[in-house]
């Protein structure tokens, strides 16, 4: 064994010394571009950015490897071996020394069994800490080869020893990657193709997350030259979720994905209040569409009768007939409302000119009628008429007066009852909600933007970009920086002058961007509308959708995928599912699982990777003066325990909201207060120790969980339950005064 640990530190040493040397000579070249200074021509400026930028980047996804360079190797049955890492590295001759784990050579490393061996006789996994090999574990797949002394071994998972290590680590606030261990089901997610929609259902910890997150890379990776231009959306439930999954695509190698949630969806709105559950429910219903499109349509009205204005000495008559006939004209050609405006207006204006000229009693050259129509346009009582029949107007302006005129709700919505249209009334200047993004979304595709200048504008872009594609290839012939990067991404640098901006930068400031492939992570819990908005944004329906529909807590949310996919997608999404729990002891998970059955909800079949040893321990405390006493003395005890001196150990009391601000109070009374952190929201990721409601705790985990009172969860929602209980790593601990949930034994 020494022996080997001896021979995997060579190679790692000769990594890590060409990682060293690449990072250099990037610096170099960067102090060089640097050096130049802000002199020269505009365009050797914008050039030198250019470069600059790029060695930044390329010097960021050189730092971001650091950890676990290498972490695999595969001896083939042609006596080659190859070393499987985070990215790709040649040595100056160009020889492969280390194979991108996302590369199809690398593919074997995950997929490769014994019954299928696929050239691999041997699958070692080289563990390291820091720049140190501390271990190595084999699987032979060539069964020939297994003597009996042999310590390769053979197991359902692959990698166990270094699997299993990494899920009892202690959780650090963050979530890290899996590249070294990830699982035969999980690497066919991970590599699935490109195009249509692929549904990942799968238990709690049974990796959905990971999977995503590395999927986005490997499709980065694989598809790059198309999703380069085009960009990968990530979207997630909650800013908190988003934190915690940060780390992960960038240490595999990957900044370029922009993350959000649906409420941030459209930019420039902050949609930060709360409302009643119910309210968001009744928003997130696939009618808002067609009420959308009906509040669209009252502000484009006939006038009943005829509206008489004169102008410089003549009589001009707006008549109902003219404006419905310009009306018709008008939305002929399918434009939102505010663009399809201009064609009206203009046509108005064309026959008001018409009746003018025939007050004039003789012909008029064309440039004369040119004048006349502008005067009839700046004319005032012509431009209130024509307002008042097709009306310009923002969406922000148009669902605030959906919720604050509730005769415009009952025109427009005349499907809702009156209680239901009661419940939206608000305040004009009410702040957005969550559940109104979707809807302002929706408006603001029928509304479209009074977008004269911006069309002129885009077709300059379009002209200015070929030229600057044309001079990003020169540039690149004439440095050979070809390997690098492409013409596309230097072009994109060149085209900004002022601060650079990535094509993830301008895509999440576009609420009309389209995006190559759109991730959704806990997509059970978006609603009908949310669904719309974000197909909106991927017109190839490219999408990796995970979740799992036992875990919904919106009551706008799923139950089946086929309920709240088929309507949308039709059938054309294929469905997969993951059924190894990773994260939660066994004996949590069952329990959770028996609970989850006998609350009905709908659980996908989990077995669990592993058991620990006193993983759920449960106390009946009663009276409630003690029970907040019994919260804070388990809760001190527990954090004494976990929390190590690195920073690592997680602890979460997780409690229904009507408790959470007394549980608080009691744990910094008790002198928790410097675990508990200083972070502003509840879910402060890097904290020791948080009190969350179950919805905050979802997608996260911790070490060790104290769930308040579950008869109390379990009241407000099954899902609630599920979620919290299957949170913790190591031990799920339970406090409780009334009875258990029906289905824990
Ligand atoms: N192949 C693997 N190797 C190592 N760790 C893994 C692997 N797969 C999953 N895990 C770990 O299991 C835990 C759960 O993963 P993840 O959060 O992705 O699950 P999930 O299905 O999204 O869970 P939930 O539905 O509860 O949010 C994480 O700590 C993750 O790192």
């Amino acid at each position: 064994m020494d022996n080997e640990l001896a021979v995997e530190q060579r190679v790692v040493d000769q990594l890590y010394g060409r990682l060293d040397d690449l990072r250099a000579q990037t610096r170099a070249r960067l102090a060089d571009v640097r050096r130049e200074g802000p002199s020269g021509s505009p365009q050797n400026r914008s050039e030198r950015d250019a470069f600059a930028t790029l060695y930044e980047d390329r010097i960021a996804q050189l730092e971001a490897v650091e950890e676990r360079l290498v972490f695999g190797r595969l001896d083939l049955d042609d006596d080659s071996r190859r070393y499987i890492g985070r990215l790709g590295l040649t040595d100056t001759e160009q020889t492969q020394l280390l194979t991108d784990w996302r590369a199809p050579a690398a593919q074997a490393f995950y997929r490769a069994t014994a019954a299928h061996p696929d050239g691999v006789v041997r699958r070692r996994h080289v563990v390291t800490r820091g720049r140190s090999v501390t271990s190595v574990e084999d699987e032979v797949l060539d069964l020939d080869l297994l003597t009996g002394d042999s310590d390769a071994r053979l197991s359902g998972l692959s990698g166990e020893g270094a699997l299993l290590a990494g899920l009892a680590a202690g959780r650090t606030g963050r979530m890290g990657d899996i590249v070294a261990t990830i699982q035969g089901e999980q690497d066919a997610i991970i590599r699935s193709e490109l195009g249509g929609a692929l549904v990942v259902q799968g238990g709690p910890g049974t990796g959905k997350t990971a999977v995503a997150l590395h999927r986005a890379a490997f499709l980065l990776y694989a598809h790059r030259r198309l999703l380069e231009r085009s960009g990968v959306l990530l979207v997630g439930p909650s800013r908190t979720f988003l934190r915690y999954i940060d780390q992960v695509l960038p240490s595999l190698g990957e900044t370029g994905v922009v993350t959000t949630t649906v409420a941030e969806l459209y930019p420039g709105i902050q949609a930060t209040a709360t409302e009643d559950e119910a309210v968001a429910e009744l928003k997130g219903r696939a009618l808002w569409g067609s009420v959308i499109a009906r509040a669209v349509r009252d502000r484009e009205r006939i006038p009943a009768q005829p509206v008489h204005v004169r102008v410089e000495g003549h009589d001009l008559v707006i008549r109902p007939n003219d404006i419905a006939s310009a009306m018709a004209r008008a939305r002929r050609n399918h434009k939102p409302h505010n663009q399809a405006r201009v064609s009206f207006v203009r046509d108005m204006l064309g026959r008001l000119a018409e009746q003018y000229v025939q007050q004039l009693g003789q012909e008029v050259p064309a440039d004369e009628r040119g004048e006349i129509i502008e005067e009839l346009r700046s004319t005032r009582e012509i431009r209130i008429a024509l307002n008042l029949a097709w009306m310009p107007i923002t969406p922000q302006k148009l669902v605030s007066d959906l919720w604050s005129k509730p005769h415009r709700l009952a025109s427009a919505a005349p499907q809702l009852s009156p209680q239901q249209r009661a419940m939206l009334v608000r305040e004009a200047d009410a702040p957005w909600t969550p559940a109104d993004v979707p809807i302002l979304d929706e408006a603001a595709e029928l509304l479209g933007e009074d977008d004269q200048a911006a069309r002129a504008e885009a077709r300059a872009a379009t002209e200015r970009r070929a030229s600057e594609l044309a001079y990003a290839r020169q540039v690149l012939e004439s440095t050979g920086s070809g390997g690098m990067v492409s013409a596309e991404m230097l072009a994109d640098r060149f085209a900004t002058t002022g601060p650079t901006l990535t094509t993830a930068e301008r895509a999440a400031a576009d609420r009309s961007w389209t995006y190559g492939h759109v991730v959704v992570d806990e997509a059970q819990e978006l609603s009908a509308m949310a669904w719309r908005s974000l197909l909106r944004r991927v017109p190839t329906r490219s999408l990796t959708i995970v979740g799992d529909v036992a875990q919904t807590t919106a009551t706008a949310g799923a139950r089946s995928w086929a309920a709240q996919l088929d309507p949308v997608l039709r059938s054309s999404w294929r469905l997969n599912e993951l059924t190894v729990n990773y994260r939660t002891p066994a004996e949590v998970a069952d329990t959770a699982r028996r609970v989850a059955v006998a609350a009905n909800l709908p659980v996908s079949p989990l077995t669990s990777a592993r058991d620990v040893d006193d993983s759920l321990v449960v106390t009946r405390v009663t009276g409630s003066s003690a029970f907040l006493s019994a919260i804070s003395e388990r809760t001190e005890k527990l954090v004494a325990e976990v929390t190590d001196a690195e920073g690592a150990g997680r602890i979460a009391v997780i409690a229904v909201n009507a408790r959470l601000d007394a549980i608080g109070a009691a744990l910094r009374d008790a002198g928790l207060r410097p675990a508990l952190g200083t972070g502003s929201s509840a879910a402060d990721l890097d904290a020791p120790l948080v009190v969350l409601s179950p919805r905050e705790a979802k997608g996260l985990e911790f070490d060790v969980v104290v769930l308040v009172e579950p008869a109390e969860v379990i009241d407000a929602s099954a899902g609630d339950l599920y979620v919290a209980m299957t949170r913790p790593t190591r031990a799920l601990h339970v406090l409780h005064d009334r009875p258990l949930p029906r289905g824990w034994v």
